[in-house]
């Protein structure tokens, strides 16, 4: 049996070594916990993350980072942007020379502005690269909800052989070779997300959903253009598909970081009673200082760093907005230039 290998035992992690593991493969899933290893190996259950979630008999958890990864022919990296770098450092030296590294990370790093991909070429080099995102709720994906991704990689071989370990009858699985492109899309949309999760807070329908939903995919086209990913990339599911899901449920840690700040709540509280990682939250910092650097407009996610970091209210920032300079409803180039 070929083994594959998970690394960060998240809700994510956990779905990932599942849906490999039922297609046949042995999955070595690394957490740092040795009690949740344990209650993996012993009752097939990640209860802190995706409690009642039958895990399959093929994953066999472990804390050793050495002997999940040393026979692996693809390794699965599922682990917060934050600590994303010190991860892949300790894979560099132990992972097998020809294994195909997938980062399923939707973060940007501090500082550096790199995204994950970026980050494991700086570490391995040599290595053949990968991105998945899409719509993936993992809690949907436990419950087997039909659900697509995007395994984006400029390596054809490499798209084909995670295609081919990944599908199922609920998990559809369309390829892209515009790898920065789809990992900006899974990363800038978290921001967005936040953003709905306010409006919701605050009793806004549907219609300012939709608005805030097509802008919020307008503005990320241009800021992705302008840093040299496909604006069509974000039309796929990477892009506008990722930003509905993470935008409309409250299944989405993002969201639910933006209803609990409609609430009155403080960032802090916010992101301490979540538990987990909401991405969006570092990653709108990184966007807001590269947009300022390169002179992007970006007014919503421009707006959400003023209500979140400089204290401005949500009536200020509202208010600005929708008075905001004219702009054009479809910014891709084909139409833009009918439009003009
Ligand atoms: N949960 C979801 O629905 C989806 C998540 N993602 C992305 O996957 C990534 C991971 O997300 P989740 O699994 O949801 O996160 P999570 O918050 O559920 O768990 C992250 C895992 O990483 C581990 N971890 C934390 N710090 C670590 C460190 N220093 N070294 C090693 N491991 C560490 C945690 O213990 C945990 O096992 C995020 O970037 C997220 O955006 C992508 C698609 C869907
Ligand atoms: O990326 C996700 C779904 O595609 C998960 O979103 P959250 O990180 O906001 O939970």
């Amino acid at each position: 049996m070929e083994t594959v290998s998970v690394i960060g035992g998240g809700s994510f992690g956990t779905v990932i070594a599942n849906i490999v593991a039922g297609n046949g493969y042995r999955v070595n899933f690394w957490l740092r916990n040795e009690e949740s290893a344990t209650e993996v190996n012993e009752k097939r259950e990640n209860s802190r993350y995706l409690p009642g979630y039958q895990i399959h008999e093929n994953v066999y958890a472990t804390t050793d980072i050495q002997a999940a990864v040393e026979s692996s022919s693809v390794v699965f990296v599922a682990v917060p942007s934050a600590f994303f770098r010190t991860v892949v450092q300790r894979l560099a030296p132990i992972i097998r020379p020809d294994a195909l590294l997938v980062s399923t990370t939707k973060g940007i790093e501090a500082g550096t502005f790199l995204l994950m991909s970026q980050v494991m070429q700086q570490e391995l080099p040599e290595a053949t690269i990968g991105v998945l995102s899409g719509p993936n709720l993992a809690r949907e994906i436990a419950q087997q909800s039909l659900t697509g991704t995007v395994i984006a990689s400029p390596d054809e071989s490499m798209r084909e052989r995670v295609r081919e370990m990944m599908r199922s009858e609920y998990f559809r699985v369309y390829t892209n070779n515009d790898m920065y492109g789809v990992e900006l899309g899974g990363s800038l949309k978290n921001i967005y997300a936040i953003i709905a999760g306010l409006a919701s807070a605050m009793g806004m329908g549907h219609n300012t959903n939709a608005m805030l939903v097509t802008r919020s995919l307008t503005e990320m086209a241009r800021f992705g253009r302008e840093l040299g990913a496909d604006p069509m990339t974000f039309l796929g599911l990477s892009g506008v598909g990722d930003l509905i899901v993470t935008c409309s449920s409250s299944l989405s840690r993002n969201f639910r970081v933006g209803l609990a700040l409609g609430e009155g709540k403080t960032l802090d509280d916010a992101v301490g009673e979540l538990g987990q990682v909401a991405e969006g939250v570092n990653t709108l910092k990184q966007v807001q200082q590269k947009a300022k650097e390169m002179d992007v407009y970006m007014p919503l996610a421009d707006g959400l760093y003023q209500i979140v970091y400089e204290g401005k209210t949500v009536d200020q920032v509202l208010s600005a907005l929708m008075h905001g300079e004219g702009a054009l409803d479809v910014e891709f180039e084909a139409h833009r230039s009918k439009q003009l």
